[in-house]
């Protein structure tokens, strides 16, 4: 297998989850002394840091073999680099704001001065919507723009609402894009490299699972065992074993984590009993 090259955020919110997430799924990815590369020999792949932004222009320009971006970066790249699967962190929507009243639907956009940081992606759902407008690049602290004077709205990165909100902002029109963190591949991966992405997306996957899901053991009457079962119907099917006890069976399956406790209550309601639950490290499922 050739050495796989992965692109890793260096800052911003992207960084910490993924570094977390790389090292639960087995990489050696902690920076000990800001080190630009790490040489992962072990699991064959060599992880580079490098800012978020940039991360699909090398994994587009097929430098690098795969990357961690936001989709919204990735979509604002616009590098044929591809989004292969969503990792479940850094979400957030993009949105469009201004002063109260003062915009107040799309079309309202037209000919105005829109500040943002990601001029490619609002340029491409402005176009697809008819809509042209005076574009305002900037780097970040978008939501001040309005106030300083250069722009009438903003279109920008929400997640809590505290910017916009701080800065006497209110979202307007539906949400441009619904962003979170993904797993990028360069376009065309050649059949090695093919191989080695094929296990980290496999590696990354099984660390998702293992966060979204939980193990649940329970005991239960045979004429239960139905009911039971299609409350915890698991990812392909629970595992149903005999127990010593004449007439009960046990049983596990995978539940989702936020419907756990749910689940328990509707087991115990059927006759279930002795229910478990317990987190899972990691899976391959
Ligand atoms: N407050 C936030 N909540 C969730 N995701 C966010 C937030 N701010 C930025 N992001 C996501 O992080 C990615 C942007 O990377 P970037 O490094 O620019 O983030 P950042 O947090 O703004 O960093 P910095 O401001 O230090 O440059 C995008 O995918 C964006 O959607
Ligand atoms: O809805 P909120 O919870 O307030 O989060 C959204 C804000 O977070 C990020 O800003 P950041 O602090 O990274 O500064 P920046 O705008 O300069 O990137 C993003 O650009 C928004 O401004
Ligand atoms: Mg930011």
């Amino acid at each position: 297998m050739t050495t796989l090259r992965i692109a890793v955020p260096n800052k911003g919110s992207l960084s910490v989850p993924s570094e977390q997430l790389l090292t639960a799924a087995g990489y050696r990815v902690h920076r000990s002394n800001r080190e630009l590369m790490i040489d992962d020999t072990r699991n064959d792949v060599q992880f580079f840091f490098l800012r978020p932004r940039d991360i699909a222009v090398y994994v587009g320009s097929g430098t690098l073999d795969a990357g961690i971006s936001g989709r919204d970066l990735l979509i604002d790249a616009d590098t044929g680099a591809l989004e292969i699967m969503p990792l479940g962190y850094s979400a957030s929507t993009f949105r469009f704001a201004a002063r109260p009243g003062t915009l107040t639907a799309l079309a309202d956009l037209d000919g105005r001065r829109v500040a943002t940081s990601y001029p490619t992606l609002v340029e491409k759902y402005l176009a697809e919507h008819g809509i042209s407008v005076r574009l305002v690049k900037l780097d970040g602290a978008v939501e001040t723009s309005v106030q300083l004077g250069i722009a009438d709205a903003v279109a920008d990165v929400v997640e809590t609402g505290t910017s916009l909100r701080n800065s006497g902002l209110v979202v307007f029109g539906d949400p441009i894009l619904e962003s979170e963190a993904v797993l990028i591949q360069r376009p065309e991966l050649e059949e090695d490299a093919l191989a080695s992405f094929e296990r980290l997306r496999r590696r990354l996957k099984g660390v998702l699972i293992a966060r979204q899901y939980v193990m649940v053991d329970y005991d239960c009457p045979v004429e239960a065992q139905a009911a039971a079962c299609a409350l915890t119907p698991g990812i392909e099917a629970p595992t149903v074993s005999p127990l010593a006890r004449e007439g009960w069976v046990a049983v596990r399956s995978l539940v989702r984590r936020d419907r756990a406790p749910f689940v328990m209550d509707e087991l115990w309601e059927v006759g279930a009993r002795a229910i478990l639950v317990t987190p899972l490290e990691s899976s391959r499922i």
